[in-house]
């Protein structure tokens, strides 16, 4: 079996860092072994240990500093860096032999809904270094309990299951700051629930002007099969486990299947 990569995405906050941390903490625990990988060149420093660390590359403070470009600027140079510089990641992570990779990313999810550098990454650690990955996308529960924020979460996750083509696992973050009963039964709707009751709630609560859309993003997500949230409470090992099994699931599905050719080639009709 190849090397698994699980990159971790979702946006600033959502619990990234933790959960990359306790899912390394599980899979030592269990007897498997398991290292992270920092992408994130803003990571703040000395609040989480990372294997290899891409701010041994580059920094996000150097690269505002002396380009004096913000912050988004200098995170895309980061990364553009980072394509510049690939034998630099197939050094770090080439000696790892490990069965698992974990790559904390950056909370721009613009990064992985809609610029083309992530999936340059991706394509080198399948084709060069052998890895076989799946994606983690991460929402926090406390914010998508509200249905248009829950639909805006799923479009988002979806937009980077279509630009990444990875195996793509969505996972509720924070759960246990779900507390009272009528939260968690708002949220239960949404972790695995059909199109008609996720468009009702969500017209319950907004403009009925907008009932068509609603219905329409419902079926779409649960047509794309984007509905499943993973609970997940960074502290639960049993939340943790769970999501690792369906890790092992989809890449072990996804090694199952025919290699694809790489689809950087599109052909362009004349008419
Ligand atoms: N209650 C609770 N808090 C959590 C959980 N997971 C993360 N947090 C907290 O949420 C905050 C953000 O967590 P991080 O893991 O740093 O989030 P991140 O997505 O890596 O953040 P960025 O790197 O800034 O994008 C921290 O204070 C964590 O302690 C959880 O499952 N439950």
């Amino acid at each position: 079996m190849s090397r698994v990569g699980v990159l971790v995405m979702g946006p600033a906050g959502a619990g990234k860092s933790s959960f990359c941390n306790a899912l390394v903490s599980h899979i030592q625990t269990i007897g498997r072994r398991a290292h992270i990988v920092n992408l994130d060149p803003a990571a703040e420093p000395g609040q989480y240990e990372f294997t290899v660390d891409i701010r041994n590359l580059i920094s996000l403070d150097d690269v505002m500093e002396e380009l004096e470009l913000g912050p988004n600027g200098s995170l895309v140079y980061c990364f553009e860096y980072l394509l510049e510089n690939l034998d630099w990641l197939d050094e770090e992570v080439g000696e790892y032999n490990d069965e698992f990779l974990i790559f904390d990313c950056p909370g721009q999810i613009e990064l992985y809904t809609h610029i083309p550098i992530l999936p340059a990454v991706i394509r080198h650690l399948q084709t060069q270094l052998n890895f076989s990955l799946c994606a983690t996308y991460l929402l926090e529960a406390p914010f998508v309990v509200d249905p248009s924020k829950f639909f805006s979460g799923a479009l988002s996750a979806m937009s980077a299951m279509i630009l990444l083509e990875l195996p793509h696992i969505n996972v509720l973050s924070k759960m246990d700051q779900i507390k009272d009963d009528y939260s968690r039964k708002r949220l239960k709707r949404f972790l695995n629930p059909d199109p008609t009751v996720l468009a009702e709630s969500a017209n319950e609560d907004l403009n009925p002007k907008f009932s068509r859309l609603n219905s329409v993003i419902a079926n779409l997500v649960d047509d794309y099969g984007m509905v499943q949230f993973l609970p997940l409470e960074a502290n639960n090992p049993e939340s943790v486990s769970t999501i690792l099994s369906y890790i092992d699931d989809v890449t072990q599905w996804a090694e199952s299947q025919e290699p694809k050719e790489p689809n950087d080639q599109i052909e362009l009709d004349d008419e």
